[in-house]
């Protein structure tokens, strides 16, 4: 979603909440394979031209033929590999500027990187091998770009709290007081209910749905929706809210 000028917290955390079917539908697809290890190993294929995994090379050919086509021209989008870019042929769209220039060096990926596939990978993936490599690292793509998304509209986050009020977060701002800052935009209450809110939606997105009567049958989800809230509670919030405090403390300069 393009935010215009009259941004405002309440269209800010619609977004959020759309965004939470587009991760959770992420997570479904990529649960349709195993693990499917060799999609991670270095020395399973090797590509002309190219050092790393099939995982890697899948991202990376996949980043340069988006940039090409102008998709790290909008300010919602991070790279996960900002060095490899070509430029974008397409002719420029207008985004708002909403954000302060500042924020387009914040790029958390390679942290979100390593959650994803060190923690959160192993919790909601079977063992195993189904030989599907490049459809399983086209969905670790989805995935990767869905949650990079959402952390990182985090700078949207804190530019409309700080729009909210400028007095208080400046005092913190050039007081270089990441504490206060993190107290300021922190809302438990929202926190809470976003974990519950995702938790329900798995339930819904990732049910078996059948013609036959289901009352009997024992519920069984293709993601586990514990999974899901951890994945908010522990990484995707947290995150989000380390990229609003970088985001503030660069937000005066
Ligand atoms: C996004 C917000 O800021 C913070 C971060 C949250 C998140 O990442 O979902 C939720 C609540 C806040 O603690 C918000 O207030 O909506």
């Amino acid at each position: 979603m393009a935010l215009a000028g009259d941004l405002t917290l309440d269209l800010v955390r619609d977004s959020l909440i759309r965004q939470e079917d587009t991760i959770i539908f992420c997570l479904i697809e990529r649960a349709k394979h195993p693990l499917n290890a060799p999609a991670y190993d270095q020395s399973y294929a090797s590509f002309p031209g190219f050092s790393g995994s099939l995982l890697q090379y899948i991202v990376q050919q996949s980043e340069a033929m988006q940039a090409t086509a102008g998709r790290y021209e909008n300010p919602e989008e991070s790279p996960f590999f900002p060095d490899k870019l070509p430029h974008s042929f397409v002719p420029p769209f207008k985004y708002p500027q909403v954000l302060h220039p500042a924020g387009t060096s914040i790029n958390k990926n390679k942290i979100i990187w390593d959650m994803y596939f060190n923690q959160l990978l192993p919790l909601f993936v079977a063992e195993g091998d189904d030989g599907n490599y490049a459809s399983t690292a086209t969905s670790d793509l989805a995935c990767l770009q869905a949650l990079s998304r959402r952390i990182h509209y985090g700078k949207f986050v804190a530019e409309v709290k700080f729009r909210d009020a400028p007095h208080e977060y400046e005092l913190a701002i050039r007081a270089k007081d990441r504490d206060a800052l993190m107290n300021l935009l922190t809302y438990e209450n929202v926190e809470q209910m976003v974990k519950k809110r995702v938790e329900k939606k798995a339930m819904v997105l990732g049910q078996e749905v059948s013609l036959g009567n289901d009352g009997d049958k024992q519920a069984r989800f293709k993601v586990d929706p514990s999974v899901v809230s951890r994945l908010y509670g522990d990484w995707i919030m947290p995150f989000t809210k380390l990229v609003q405090v970088e985001y503030l403390l660069r937000r005066l300069d």
